[in-house]
């Protein structure tokens, strides 16, 4: 596929909405009313910790009987909201090493089918968990884990971010375009329209103080967006999925790591971090639907921006390549604090909720974080062009 016939539709992915899922279903068929009763109930039977009593006695349904594409990423959000409220709703010392047939069979088989693994994952809990509360485009969740409006506004206001982005995605297919014809002016405006896409991003991100605890993010939310295997984890072999496999299975958390929002930018301008967390990145990708990061390969393997604005002799059009650039280091420190504030402050707490100790300190997709992102940011300030780039 050369860049001029790319098309947003064939990735799944569109103006209005981006990589969200467009008027997503709020409830399956009556054959899966067992789902959406405990995925409705979710919080009040963790709370009461009676959710591991309800799905035992549930049956095993039959997975091949959701019809569409919207039915089975639903299907999925219950499941791993199920499922995660199944595992963690004792804390990490009352870890159930197996996650029953009932639970196991239809989440992994739908996830063969999403192109997504069985664990909660961004695209769940973000881009298919959501309705419109009035005409000004103000969002709710559909289904929430613990932590009340604070739950629900961390959901949205990651929402609200991938609405931001939606645009770009045609801006960048534009812009390689524009780099394919060597129509500088054309490619300036693209990059233009970028850099005012990142700057609402970060505006929408500084929405999370006001609306979000970072007591309660870390302490009750949180958890409940872990995954399972690894050192320190109270599972450190990872679970065993009842119907799937003997052996258990390892799998990272749900993190907006899993966005193919800031992956999408790092493709189209030739951002590249260091090996083994570009290897991270990758992974992320699976907790991607297929056609997202089919999206994300297309844009890295077509986009020539950074070699055009390289040997161009346009000061302006380097200029403006930069100004895209420091807009997502930029983002990429504010986001930093973010995490200072939201995971590694409250993990130096005293008063840390203590019942979930072994998931302290790491990201919820498993990273040493600072270290980490301050990686991330260094390598896209490589990225900036002049002086000898
Ligand atoms: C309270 C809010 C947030 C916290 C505590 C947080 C935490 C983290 C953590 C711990 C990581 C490291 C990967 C991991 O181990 O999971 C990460 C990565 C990442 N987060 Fe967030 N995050 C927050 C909000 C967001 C939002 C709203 C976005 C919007 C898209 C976002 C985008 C990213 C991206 C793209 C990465 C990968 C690193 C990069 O490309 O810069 N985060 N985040």
């Amino acid at each position: 596929m050369i860049a001029a016939s790319m098309k947003l539709e064939d990735f799944y992915v569109c103006e209005e909405f981006g990589f969200m899922l467009p008027d997503p279903l709020c409830t399956l068929p009556d054959y899966f009313g067992q789902w959406n009763y405990l995925a409705e109930n979710l919080t009040s039977l963790i709370l009461q910790k009676r959710i591991r009593e309800e799905v035992d006695k549930m049956p095993v349904l039959d997975h091949n009987k959701l019809k569409d594409y919207r039915q089975l990423r639903l299907a999925h959000l219950q499941l791993s909201m199920i499922s995660s409220g199944y595992i963690w709703q004792d804390g990490d010392k009352g870890v159930p090493k197996v996650l029953p047939e009932c639970l196991a069979v239809p989440w992994y088989k739908v996830s063969e089918k999403i192109g997504i693994k069985p664990v909660v994952c961004h695209p769940d809990i973000v881009l298919c968990n959501w309705t419109l509360l009035d005409p000004q485009k103000n969002l709710r969740c559909l289904y929430a884990f613990p932590g009340g409006m604070d739950t629900n506004w961390f959901c949205m206001v990651t929402a609200r971010m991938e609405f931001d982005f939606a645009p770009a995605a045609k801006y960048i297919i534009d812009a390689i375009k524009a780099a394919d014809t060597e129509d500088t002016k054309a490619l300036i405006q693209n990059l233009i329209s970028i850099r005012q896409v990142i700057l609402q991003m970060k505006e929408t991100l500084k929405n999370m103080h006001e609306l979000v605890s970072a007591e309660i993010f870390y302490d009750t939310l949180r958890p409940f967006l872990s995954g399972w295997g690894g050192e320190g984890s109270p599972y450190p072999e990872g679970l065993i999925y009842e119907g799937i496999s003997e052996e258990p299975i390892q799998m990272s958390g749900g993190s907006a790591a899993q966005s193919s929002t800031l992956q999408c930018l790092d493709a189209a301008f030739g951002v590249q971090h260091e090996t083994s967390i570009q290897k991270f990145l990758l992974k992320m990708r699976d907790h991607m639907p297929n056609a997202h990061k089919k999206f994300i390969e297309t844009i890295s393997e077509k986009s020539n921006i950074r070699t055009y604005v390289v040997k161009s002799d346009d000061e302006s059009l380097k200029q403006c390549f930069n100004q895209v650039l420091e807009a997502m280091i930029d983002f990429r420190s504010y986001h930093l604090q973010v995490v200072t504030k939201y995971v590694v402050v409250m993990s130096n707490r005293q008063t840390r909720n203590q019942e979930y100790e072994s998931l302290s300190k790491k990201g919820t997709g498993g990273t040493s974080l600072l270290p980490f992102l301050k990686s991330i940011r260094q390598s896209t300030t490589e990225k900036l062009v002049g002086q000898g780039n």
